[in-house]
């Protein structure tokens, strides 16, 4: 199984270290090689353009990718989407100057839209039988509406900063993205890429997860269970040489602060909290 990866960008690194934590460690990448093997002999690895991976998996050349869901839009390929990555969060919109009258989509009929993102800008416009001139760019989108390239943009934005430092205003959301592992509807079943599921699976049910170990007297251990929230019941064992048992379970990240002050007030002592690399259900 061969799957596409970015190979630079701001979705290259995070890939890479979610691929490593799902037990796909990558053997012999050097930097700039576009291909590489990993740990399981089944499966390599090809690094390409974010905007060329759903291409690469359409045509067979990769069995899965992994890209942004603004890429696979773009693409107009008939691809499945597997699994929800929930990194690269960013939203594409429609932005115009922040001083000037466009304030609805509809007043761009006739009007210029610069994008990197010509086929979704397309069906966006044409689903609302508005009819625009899409002016393709490869960067940089932001600066054609003060340079009289366009009137407006469709754009990535997420923290906002390059729409506001360039006086754009949001006019409308045209897609929520974020990366996606995805391949062709015909080969989504096969045993490899389930395997390959299951594993990036459990690295995303692990991220908000925490480990929490402590000591208890057999005389709190009743209150400390009822305490913990946890998967089921919590783990617990004998500690040798001592009266104490130790606790193990597994809790939402965002109920630790609470969890632990609980623990705490019913005696539970020498309280551990770790992250989970995986997480198999
Ligand atoms: N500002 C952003 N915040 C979050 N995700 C983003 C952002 N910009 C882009 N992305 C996501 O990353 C994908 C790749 O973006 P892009 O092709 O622009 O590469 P890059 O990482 O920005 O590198 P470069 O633009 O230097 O080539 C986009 O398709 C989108 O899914
Ligand atoms: O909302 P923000 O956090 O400001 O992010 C949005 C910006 O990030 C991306 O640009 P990138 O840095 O990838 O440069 P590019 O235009 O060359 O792709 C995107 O094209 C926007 O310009
Ligand atoms: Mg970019």
């Amino acid at each position: 199984m061969r799957i596409a990866v970015p190979n630079k960008g701001r979705l290259h690194e995070p890939t890479v270290a979610l691929l490593e934590r799902a037990g796909l460690h990558i053997e012999n990448g050097a930097d700039r090689k576009l291909y590489a093997d990993t740990v399981d002999p089944d499966v390599s690895i090809l690094f390409a353009r974010a905007a060329d991976i759903p291409e690469y998996v359409d045509d067979g050349a990769a069995e899965v990718g992994i890209t942004g869901l603004d890429q696979v839009h773009e693409s107009e390929s008939e691809l499945s989407e597997l699994l929800d990555l929930e990194y690269g969060r960013c939203r594409l919109v429609l932005a115009a100057p922040e001083d000037g009258d466009i304030t609805d989509p509809q007043q761009l009929e006739g009007k210029k839209v610069a994008t990197e993102f010509p086929n979704i800008a397309e069906q966006y416009f044409t689903a609302q039988n508005i009819d625009t001139e899409i002016i393709e760019v490869t960067g940089a989108t932001e600066l054609t509406p003060h340079v009289e390239m366009a009137d407006a943009i469709i754009d990535i934005t997420s923290t906002g900063t390059t729409l506001t430092v360039n006086r754009l205003g949001v006019i409308d959301e045209v897609l929520s993205s974020s990366v996606r592992l995805f391949a062709r509807e015909e080969t989504a079943g096969n045993e490899k890429i389930q395997q390959l599921v299951t594993a990036l699976e459990s690295v995303l049910a692990a991220d908000d997860k925490r480990y929490l170990m402590m000591n208890v007297a057999h005389e709190n251990l009743e209150a400390v269970q009822d305490v913990i929230p946890g998967l089921g019941g919590p783990t617990v064992m004998d500690v040798a040489g001592s009266e104490d048992v130790a606790v193990h379970a597994v809790v939402d990240q965002q109920q630790v602060f609470e969890v632990i002050n609980d623990l705490k007030s019913v005696g539970a002592t020498g309280i551990l909290v770790t992250e989970i690399e995986r997480l198999v259900e």
